[in-house]
């Protein structure tokens, strides 16, 4: 599954983001990477966990984690911490794979799905889209800014460099409560369906009731745990 969702943060929750991304403190991304992901990679990471980077850490999780396109398509059990990137000129982050398994103890998941939040204008930089190399081909993104993609963390991508301007962006992983790929991908069009007979049919129409049933039982069959 490979998945543009667009106006993850509308314009005015993109514009409180903006801003308190100048009074970041920001390090060094290769840290954060590891084996042969550290070597390909040149970007600026800020610090989410103390002082004004973790009130921003905490309104993008709740943003995205209430998100209900997100959560249909990932089934999210839980997110990972997010992470802030800022990629300028020369900066990249070449073909990797992602850790199978991130954070200690308690905190320790499986990533299923990578997502990149995009948080800056695209006609303000050049370069930067995301490519990921997935079983049908190749997918690239440089989205708007606000704009999710949401991609199997099990597939190689790349951030390719950034030749003028800035990239800001915010990533993080999620391990789904569904782990087998194709049984996440039939809940994500049972939920469309559901979407959309909501739209049609009146609140109590028989229906809804038995679609519910359908998709209770095929998460009660799927979940991982
Ligand atoms: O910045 C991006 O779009 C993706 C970053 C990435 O691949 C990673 O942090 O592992
Ligand atoms: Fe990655």
């Amino acid at each position: 599954m490979f998945l543009t969702l667009s106006s993850v943060l509308n314009a005015r929750d993109l514009a409180r983001v903006l801003k308190k991304t100048g009074d970041l403190d920001w390090q060094d991304g290769a840290r954060t990477a590891g084996g042969r992901a550290r070597a390909v990679k040149r970007n600026l990471q800020a610090n989410l966990r103390s002082g004004p980077g973790a009130a921003l850490h905490d309104f993008l999780m709740t943003t995205l984690s209430a998100h209900p396109v997100l959560v249909a398509a990932a089934q999210p059990a839980r997110f990972s911490r997010l992470m802030l990137s800022k990629t300028g000129p020369d900066g990249r982050y070449g073909r990797h794979v992602d850790n199978p398994l991130m954070g200690e103890g308690p905190d320790r998941l499986r990533t299923d799905l990578s997502f990149t939040l995009f948080l800056s204008d695209p006609a303000t930089y050049d370069g930067g889209d995301l490519v990921v190399e997935g079983v049908s081909g190749n997918h690239s993104a440089k989205p708007a800014a606000g704009d999710l993609v949401l991609y199997p963390s099990g597939d190689i991508h790349e951030v390719k460099p950034v030749t003028r301007g800035e990239r800001l962006a915010c990533v993080g992983w999620i391990e789904s409560r569904v782990r087998d790929a194709q049984a996440r991908t039939t809940l994500f069009e049972l939920e469309n369906i559901r979407a959309s007979l909501g739209a049609k049919l009146p609140p109590d129409a028989p229906d809804h009731l038995a679609l519910d049933k359908v998709i209770s039982n095929l998460v009660r069959r799927w979940s991982a745990g």
